[in-house]
C-alpha cells in the first residue's frame, strides 16, 4: 500500500499550530488575558526572496572555517575531486524495451561518471558509444550524442559517486559557515548531516506564496527610548494593542531591556498569544524592549548525533526560562505544493513541515506551511520529546499579513549548558498514551502508523504524530 504522505505531513504541521491554538485558549481562561487575536492587520517585515536552486554541494568551492568547533573533523583538503569519492555500489537495472538497435555489450566510457552504465560487474552490461569513434548517432538531433544506449539486458547502473565521510562532514561544515556560534559533533558514527540541506538566515518565499503589501504596515508613534531606554510606552504603543489583559493594560511580550537577555514573560509563556513585535516603521529604535526575535539567534548551539533519533540539537550555554533561541526556517511554500512534497517523500525519511495556520479557522484555512526539509536554520535538528524544554511561538513584525509570520523557540525552563533542546511534535495535554495495539489500530484505520517515540521520558506517550 502506497504510504499517505499528506496525511501524515499535514498531521504533523496541523498538529502543532492547532496545538498553539488551544494551548492559546486555554491559557486566556488561566491567566485572565484577553486573546483578541482576529484583527490581526499584519504585514511582514522580511523582503520576499525569490525561490532559490541549491547548487549541487559537492561542487561547491570549500573555504576554511577555523573558528568552527570541529569535534569530529579535522579539515585538512578543501578541494573535492573523484578520488576522495567512495567507490559507488552497483545497481541492477532490469531489462529495457526501447533499447534495439544493437547487441553488443561491450562498453567504452572511460571514466566513471553520476548515472552512467560501466562495467561494473561480469554480467551483461549496456553500451556506451563514442559517436566521436565510428558509429553515428542514431539521434543526430541530440545535442550531445557523444554517447548512446545501445543494449540493456540487464544493465548496471552506477549511482553518482557519495563523498567519503569525511568529505561529506566538511560539505557540511561549509554549509554551516553561514551561521554564527554553531557547531557539529559527531561522536557515534561517521556519519554526516544530510547534504541536501542548507542552511539559511531567513525564510525563503517560494512560487505562489505572497506576503502583504508594506503599504499595509503601520509603526507605533512612541517617543524614542520612551526616555528610559526601555522602547515604547505601555499605554499608547500600538503594537501591543492586541496584547492586552482583562484590566485592559497593554503589556510587552519580553521581561528584559535588553534584547539579548530579553525573556518571554510567564503569561506568554503558558499561553499562546501571538507575538506582535514592534518593526521598521516604529518611531522607537532598534534597543526597544519589543523587538528580540527580529534581532535573531544569541545563543549559541551544536547539532549533535544522538544514539537513537538521528541528528539533535542542543544549547552550548545556560538558557533562562523564557529566553528566545531561534526562529524555525525553510521554504514558504503553499499547501499544494507540500502535498506535492509530501507524496514524493519516503517512508523513512523525517517530516520538517511546520503549518503556518495560526488564523486558519477565522481566514478559510491556512495557506501556507514552512518546509525545513532542503532550506533551514539549526532548530530543523530540534526533536521531539514527550518532556519537552522548549515551545514554539508565534511572532509577527507588521500587522497586515496573517499568512506569513515567524515560528519563534523560547526555552520554558533554565536549561543547562549542554543538554538536548526538545519540543512537543503533538503539543496538546490530553493526548492519551499510545499502545503498540493502538498504533496497529491506526494503522489500520488512517493507512499509517504513528511513528515511535525514542524521547525515553517516564512520561512518554509512545507514539508521535497522532
Ligand atoms: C524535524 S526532524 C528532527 C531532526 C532529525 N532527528 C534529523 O536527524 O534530522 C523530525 C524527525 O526526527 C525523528 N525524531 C524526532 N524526535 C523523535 C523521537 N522522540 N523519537 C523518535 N524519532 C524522533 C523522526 O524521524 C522525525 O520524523
Amino acid at each position: 500500500m502506497a504510504r499517505p504522505h499528506l496525511a501524515q505531513t499535514l498531521t504533523y504541521s496541523r498538529t502543532i499550530s492547532s496545538a498553539i491554538k488551544n494551548r492559546e485558549q486555554s491559557a486566556v481562561q488561566a491567566r485572565d488575558q484577553d486573546t483578541s487575536s482576529q484583527s490581526l492587520p499584519i504585514a511582514a517585515t522580511q523582503p520576499s526572496i525569490p525561490p532559490k536552486t541549491l547548487p549541487p554541494s559537492e561542487k561547491r568551492p570549500l573555504s576554511p572555517t577555523t573558528s568552527k568547533k570541529r569535534d569530529f573533523v579535522e579539515i585538512i583538503d578543501l578541494t573535492i575531486d573523484h578520488d576522495d569519492f567512495d567507490p559507488p555500489e552497483p545497481i541492477e537495472r532490469k531489462k529495457s524495451r526501447s533499447s534495439s538497435h544493437s547487441t553488443e555489450t561491450s562498453i567504452e566510457a572511460r571514466t566513471q561518471q553520476p548515472g552512467i552504465v560501466t562495467k561494473a560487474s561480469s554480467k551483461p552490461i549496456l553500451k556506451l558509444k563514442n559517436s566521436r569513434t565510428k558509429e553515428k548517432s542514431p539521434h543526430p538531433h541530440l545535442s550531445n550524442p557523444g554517447l548512446s544506449f545501445r543494449k540493456s539486458i540487464p544493465a548496471v547502473i552506477v549511482p553518482p559517486p557519495q563523498p567519503s565521510p569525511q568529505k561529506r562532514r566538511c560539505i557540511f561544515i561549509e554549509n554551516l559557515s553561514v551561521l554564527k556560534n554553531v557547531s557539529v559533533v559527531n561522536t557515534i558514527d561517521d556519519t554526516s548531516p544530510p547534504l541536501d540541506f542548507q542552511f539559511v538566515t531567513q525564510n525563503v518565499l517560494t512560487d505562489g506564496v505572497e506576503q502583504a503589501s508594506e503599504d499595509f504596515m503601520t509603526g507605533c508613534k512612541c517617543r524614542k527610548d520612551n526616555g528610559r531606554n526601555i522602547g515604547c510606552e505601555y499605554l499608547s504603543c500600538e503594537c501591543l494593542d492586541d496584547l492586552v489583559n482583562s484590566h485592559g493594560n497593554k503589556q510587552f511580550p519580553y521581561s528584559q531591556a535588553k534584547f539579548n537577555t530579553a525573556c518571554l514573560r510567564d503569561a506568554f509563556l503558558s499561553g499562546r498569544n501571538h507575538i506582535y513585535e514592534c518593526n521598521s516603521r516604529c518611531n522607537c529604535e532598534s534597543n526597544c524592549k519589543n523587538r528580540v526575535v527580529q534581532h535573531g539567534r544569541k545563543v549559541g548551539l551544536e547539532i549533535f548525533k544522538t544514539t537513537n533519533r538521528g541528528w539533535g540539537l542542543r544549547c552550548t550555554q545556560n538558557l533562562k526560562r523564557g529566553q528566545f533561541i531561534d526562529t524555525y526556517r525553510g521554504e514558504i511554500i503553499t499547501h499544494e505544493e507540500a502535498n506535492r512534497r509530501g507524496e514524493t517523500r519516503t517512508m523513512d525519511q523525517e517530516i520538517y513541515l511546520m503549518g503556518l495556520d495560526k488564523w486558519s479557522e477565522e481566514d478559510g484555512g491556512s495557506k501556507y506551511v514552512c518546509d525545513g526539509m532542503y532550506l533551514g536554520g539549526p532548530t530543523r535538528f530540534i526533536n521531539h520529546s514527550c518532556e519537552f524544554n522548549c515551545a514554539i511561538y508565534t511572532v509577527s513584525y507588521n500587522h497586515a499579513d496573517i499568512n506569513v509570520y515567524d515560528l519563534a523557540f523560547f526555552a520554558l525552563e533554565m536549561i543547562p549548558a549542554g543538554t538536548e533542546l526538545t519540543f512537543n511534535y503533538v503539543d496538546d495535554d490530553n493526548i492519551d498514551v499510545i499502545t503498540e495495539e493502538k498504533a496497529d489500530e491506526m494503522q489500520r484505520e488512517n493507512g499509517y502508523r504513528p511513528t515511535k517515540c525514542l524521547c525515553g521520558s517516564s512520561r512518554c506517550r509512545g507514539y508521535f504524530f497522532t
